[in-house]
C-alpha cells in the first residue's frame, strides 16, 4: 500500500470460496484509484497489493490444478488525480495497469467521453492487453487510418490452463450514447442480431459463457443477452460480470447462470468461484447434458492487506512479491510527481455524496449550493462589474466522492470533480422560466422520460441503482447484527464492535461482504442542485425579472430543452463561457483554499 494510506483494522472475515474448478477476481470501476484510498482503512491497499494478491492466487490455483482468470470490467480513467491530473492525462494510468495479468478487459463510457481517453485505449490498453480486450459492441475511427473498426476482437474463445475448461467470452459496454464522436457504441439489441453474434453463440464446443461488460447486471441489455444467449445454448453454464452502477450485487439469472458486480474505486476485489463444470469434448457434451449441480459462490472483499493477507494465507512479510512492490512505488513516485499531496486545507468535518439526506448540514450537494458556489459565483466579473443576479445548476452525478475530515489535499479536488467540464451561461433569461428549470431537471416528465430514452443520467451511479434496488435505501436495511450467516465460516466468533462498511444484500442474501462491518446509511440525491446567487429568492419584492442561468457544460443540453419546455427557445450558440469556463475542480480548489486554507491548518492532523 502507500506510505501514506491508514493501516486496516482487524475484522470478523468470512472465508474465500475458493473452487476447484474455476475462480475470478473481478475489478470494476476503478477510475484511476491505482494508489487505493488514503483515508479509509477498510480500502488502502493498492494496485501492488493485488498484483501480489492474484500472483499468490495463481500459485494455489497451480498447487491444486484449479483455475484463477482475472476480468476488469471498465471505467478505469477519470476520478483520480493520478489520471486526471497528469499531462497528457493517463501519463501513468496505462503503465501502472498494464503490470496485472488480466485475462478478460473491455471499456466502460468513462473512456469514451473524450477522444483522447478512447485512443489512449486504443494506443495503450488494446495492446498491452492483446488478446484479452473484447470490444463486442464498440468500434473506433482508427487514429491510425480514419476507418471504423472494432475497438478490439468482438469476441474470444480460449481453454483454461489447468482444467482445459473451454470458455466463450463477451464483451460489452451498456448502450452509451454520451461517447465523442470517435466511436460508435452499437445497441445491445442490434448485435445480438449480427452474424458474427448468432454465429458465435452456436459453438458447442464449449463449458461456459462469459459475459463481461461495462453493465447494469439487471438491466435490459444484459436480459437481452442472457435470453439470447440462453435459447441458443439451453444448459450452458453462463457467468456475467457486470459494472457501471458501483454497488456490489450479485443476480441469480437461472439454475447454470449468475451475474456478480463489484462496486467501485479500487474498494471491492469481487471473488467468484464455479463447480460443476463439464470439461469435456464435444462427443461427450453431447451424449452428457451439463451436470444439474452446479456452484457457483461469490464474495467481495474489501481490499485492504488485513483481507488480502488472509484470504492469500500469507503475512506482512510473505505476502508482497517484487513486482506488486515495484507497482505500488511507481505508484507513490507517480502522485509525487503530480504534487497530489500538496495540502489545500483542513475539512473540518465530513461531507457526504449518499450519507446524509439532501438538503442536511452534512450532504457535499448543501455544502455547494449554501457556500461554495455563492461565495465563488459571487466573485464573476457578471456581478462584480454589472450587478446580474445568477442561478447556478450542476448536476450532482459531477460530484464523485465524499470530503473526510482532515487534510484536503490536490487529490482530494480530483476525487470529489474529477471532470473538466467548464461552467456556461445563458445571459438574461425571463425569471420566469429560468426559475422553473430545476423542477424540470429534477422531476418526472419529459426531461426525465428523454434522459432515460438516452441511457443518460445526471445523478451518480450508485443513486441511480438505488432506484432500481430499494433495499439499498435508508432506513430499510436487512442487516442485522451477529446474525449467523449461512454456509460461511467465519473467522473470529468473539463478539466484535464492528466498522462501518459494506453490507450488502443480493440475490443470494447477506453473506457475500468478507468482513463484517455494521451499516452505513444510503440517501437518495436529485438529478441537480442549485444556488442563487447575488439575491435572494425567499424575497419576493426583490426577485430580478432576469437571471443568468449558469449551469455545468456537461448538462447543457438538458438545461436549453427545459428552458424550451417552459417556453424559451435557445440553442448552444446561445451561451457563453462563465469566468472563462471555470470547472468545478478549480471552483472548490479556490473555495478550500480561502475557507479550510490557513485557519484551519492546526487542527487537521497530519
Ligand atoms: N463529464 C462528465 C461525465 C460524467 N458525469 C456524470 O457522471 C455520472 C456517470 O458516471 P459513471 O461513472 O456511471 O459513468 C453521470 O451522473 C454523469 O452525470 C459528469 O457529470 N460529467
Amino acid at each position: 500500500s502507500q506510505p501514506s494510506a491508514p493501516s486496516p483494522i482487524a475484522a470478523p472475515l468470512r472465508e474465500l470460496p475458493w473452487s476447484k474448478q474455476l475462480n475470478f477476481l473481478h475489478t470494476t470501476d476503478i477510475h484511476g484509484w491505482w494508489g487505493g484510498h488514503l483515508q479509509e482503512p477498510s480500502f488502502s491497499a493498492d494496485w501492488g497489493d493485488y498484483i501480489s494478491f492474484a500472483k499468490h492466487l495463481h500459485d494455489r490455483a497451480d498447487a491444486d490444478g484449479s483455475d484463477l482468470l482475472l476480468i476488469d470490467t471498465g471505467d478505469r480513467v477519470e476520478g483520480n488525480g493520478i489520471y486526471d491530473g497528469s499531462h497528457p492525462k493517463g501519463k501513468f494510468t496505462y503503465d501502472i495497469a498494464k503490470e496485472q495479468s488480466i485475462d478478460l478487459i473491455c471499456s466502460g463510457n468513462h473512456e469514451l467521453y473524450k477522444q483522447n481517453s478512447s485512443e489512449g485505449e486504443f494506443y495503450h490498453t488494446v495492446p498491452n492487453f492483446k488478446g484479452n480486450y473484447i470490444a463486442s459492441n464498440l468500434d473506433i475511427y482508427s487514429p491510425k487510418t480514419g476507418k471504423l473498426e472494432p475497438l478490439a476482437q468482438r469476441y474470444k474463445v480460449f481453454t483454461t490452463k489447468n482444467q482445459g475448461i473451454r470458455i466463450l467470452a463477451f464483451g460489452f459496454i451498456f448502450d452509451f450514447t454520451g461517447n465523442a464522436n470517435n466511436t460508435v457504441v452499437h445497441t445491445v439489441s442490434d448485435t445480438v442480431k449480427e452474424d458474427w453474434f448468432k454465429e458465435a453463440i452456436k459453438n458447442k464446443d464449449i463449458d461456459l459463457i462469459i459475459v463481461f461488460g461495462h453493465v447494469d447486471i439487471r438491466s435490459h441489455e444484459y436480459a437481452t443477452l442472457f435470453s439470447t444467449i440462453r435459447a441458443a445454448q439451453w444448459d450452458t453454464p453462463i457467468q456475467l460480470f457486470g459494472g457501471h452502477t458501483h454497488i456490489r450485487d450479485y443476480k441469480l439469472y437461472d439454475k447454470q447462470s449468475v451475474a456478480l458486480e463489484s462496486g467501485r474505486y479500487m474498494e471491492t476485489i469481487g471473488f467468484m468461484s464455479i463447480e460443476g463444470l463439464k470439461t469435456g469434448g464435444t462427443k461427450e457434451r453431447e451424449a452428457a447434458p451439463q451436470k444439474p449441480k452446479i456452484i457457483f459462490q461469490r464474495l467481495y472483499l474489501d481490499n485492504n492487506l488485513y483481507s488480502l493477507h488472509h484470504h492469500s494465507g500469507k503475512d506482512d512479510k510473505t505476502f508482497p512479491t517484487e513486482l506488486g512492490l515495484n507497482v505500488s512505488r511507481h505508484i507513490g513516485d507517480a502522485r509525487k510527481s503530480l504534487g497530489l499531496g500538496e495540502r489545500y486545507g483542513c475539512a473540518p468535518h465530513d461531507l457526504w455524496v449518499n450519507r446524509r439526506p439532501y438538503p442536511h448540514e452534512e450532504s457535499i450537494f448543501s455544502w455547494l449550493e449554501k457556500e461554495v458556489l455563492p461565495d465563488q459565483i459571487f466573485q464573476s466579473e457578471r456581478i462584480q462589474k454589472e450587478d446580474k443576479k445568477a442561478l447556478v445548476i450542476t448536476n450532482t452525478g459531477g460530484i464523485r466522492f465524499d470530503i473526510f475530515q482532515g487534510p484536503f489535499t490536490k487529490d482530494t479536488t480530483f476525487l470529489v470533480s474529477p471532470f473538466t467540464s467548464g461552467l456556461r451561461y445563458l445571459p438574461d433569461v425571463p425569471w420566469k422560466s429560468a426559475s422553473r428549470v430545476l423542477k424540470l431537471l429534477n422531476n418526472e416528465g419529459p426531461i426525465a422520460e428523454l434522459l432515460a430514452e438516452q441511457a443518460v443520467s445526471l445523478q451518480p451511479p450508485e443513486n441511480v441503482a438505488a432506484q432500481s434496488r430499494p433495499a439499498m435505501l435508508s432506513p430499510a436495511n436487512n442487516y442485522i447484527p451477529n446474525q449467523p450467516l449461512p454456509n460461511q465460516a467465519i473467522l473470529a466468533s468473539e463478539p466484535h464492535d464492528l466498522t462501518p462498511g459494506y453490507t450488502t444484500k443480493d440475490d443470494a442474501g447477506t453473506s457475500g461482504d468478507d468482513t463484517l462491518h455494521s451499516p452505513i446509511p444510503f440517501y437518495s440525491v436529485p438529478n441537480c442542485v442549485q444556488a442563487p446567487v447575488n439575491f435572494d429568492p425567499e424575497d419576493e419584492d426583490k426577485i430580478p425579472e432576469t437571471v443568468d442561468v449558469v449551469y455545468n457544460e456537461f448538462i447543457e443540453k438538458w438545461v436549453i430543452l427545459a428552458l424550451e419546455y417552459l417556453g424559451d427557445k435557445y440553442e448552444a450558440g446561445d451561451s457563453e463561457a462563465y469566468e472563462g469556463g471555470i470547472s468545478f475542480t478549480d471552483i472548490i480548489t479556490e473555495w478550500v483554499k480561502e475557507h479550510w486554507g490557513v485557519e484551519g491548518e492546526e487542527k487537521c492532523p497530519s
